[in-house]
């Protein structure tokens, strides 16, 4: 049986995480690594989701996924996720080997990592790869899935794609890996592709390449795509709308524009002054915010950025839990003082 929810979320939502919660049992005990998270994915947009180290951002990922890590317990959250328009699954809750589970993963969402060899299997050819999954999720043939591989190679911009099939991950660069990973990703024409990092590890002309590929395919396959990265920059070229985490939270969110040019909360300034510049070192951690992340064993009371906010007030910060103020075009900060600080930049 599909789990199916009774309210229904709006029809051009594919995606919407409300208050989900995830804590690991550790030795030294029960550490909340995602703390009330709340965002959502419209059908074919581009979110963007930007924090530290540490915030929560692949704990969410893998919640939706459901491959949290055995020490993971869930909270009271929902995970609703439509593909199609007509059906919504419930996917807090489910087991991560759930038959519902290993047929939307793979087949309606699409993973692509940091780590191409995370995803890709080094015994195994390419081709061999892609069409397993596609004849996992689909009843073809196996010409007709080998088709589809070389298919999908070309789309992702390999060259020789007939040859390319039967290469193995050894043999492909940096670059062509994460490609054939993304070629992967797509054999089964996700609705939504959850990319995490995919382009950290790769030197900027590869990462720009890659970048548009994503762009391109996007448009062209009208998926929803959740990018993750540290680097704002990446975020202006790639999203619509952003989400910024910091200890578990979405602090901020709303359309890369606003987000840009009218941050609300300190925190998302604070980031937006660490983008690095053009000619800059490439994987350079934003590092400019004063003080490092709290450890998530000692989060802090109230405000949980207000140990590090340049505009903090403690009589308020340090002891109330800040509500979550709207402003327009569904922008939204989690800040005491948000619409109230002095302008940004000043
Ligand atoms: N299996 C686990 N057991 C205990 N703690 C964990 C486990 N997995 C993640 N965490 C903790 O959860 C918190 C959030 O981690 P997460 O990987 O989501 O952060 P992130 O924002 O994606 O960081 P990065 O950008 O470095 O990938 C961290 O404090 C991390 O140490």
């Amino acid at each position: 049986m599909l789990d199916k929810t009774n309210n229904k979320m709006p029809p051009e939502r594919l995606l919407q995480l409300d208050d989900v919660e995830v804590a690991f049992k550790t030795r030294d005990g029960l550490v909340k690594a995602v703390d009330g998270v709340n965002y959502h994915v419209d059908r074919g947009e581009v979110l963007g989701i930007v924090g530290e180290s540490g915030s929560g951002k692949s704990v969410t990922v893998r919640a939706i996924m459901r491959l949290l890590a055995r020490n993971a317990e869930e909270g009271k959250g929902e995970i609703r996720f439509n593909p199609d328009g007509d059906t919504e699954y419930r996917l807090d809750g489910l087991k991560r080997d759930s038959r519902l589970m290993r047929k939307l993963r793979g087949g309606r969402i699409g993973m692509v990592f940091q780590e191409p060899m995370t995803a890709l299997s080094p015994v195994h050819s390419i081709g061999t790869q892609i069409m397993r999954t596609v004849m996992l999720h689909r009843r073809v043939s196996k010409e007709a899935a080998r088709a589809r591989a070389i298919d999908l190679l070309a789309r992702v911009q390999l060259p020789q794609p007939e040859r390319l099939v039967d290469s193995y991950p050894h043999q492909l660069s940096g670059g062509m890996r994460q490609r054939a990973m993304i070629a992967l990703a797509l054999a089964c024409d996700p609705a939504l592709l959850i990319a995490d990092e995919p382009t950290t590890a790769l030197d900027v002309t590869t990462e720009a390449q890659i970048l548009e590929l994503l762009k391109s395919l996007q448009q062209e396959l009208g998926m929803a795509i959740v990018f993750i990265t540290h680097n704002f920059g990446v975020v202006a070229d790639i999203a619509d709308r952003v989400a910024v985490m910091y200890l578990g939270r979405v602090v901020e969110t709303g359309l890369v524009d606003d987000i840009f040019y009218n941050p609300q909360h300190p925190y998302t300034r604070a980031l937006l002054g660490s983008i690095p510049r053009l000619g800059q070192k490439k994987q350079r951690r934003l590092s400019v915010i004063k003080g490092s992340v709290p450890d998530p064993y000692n989060i802090p009371s109230g405000c949980v950025f207000h140990t590090r906010c340049d505009y903090a007030d403690p009589s308020v910060c340090a002891v109330r839990t800040p509500p979550r103020v709207p402003f327009e075009r569904g922008q939204e900060a989690l800040c005491h003082f948000a619409g109230n600080l002095p302008e940004a930049g000043a």
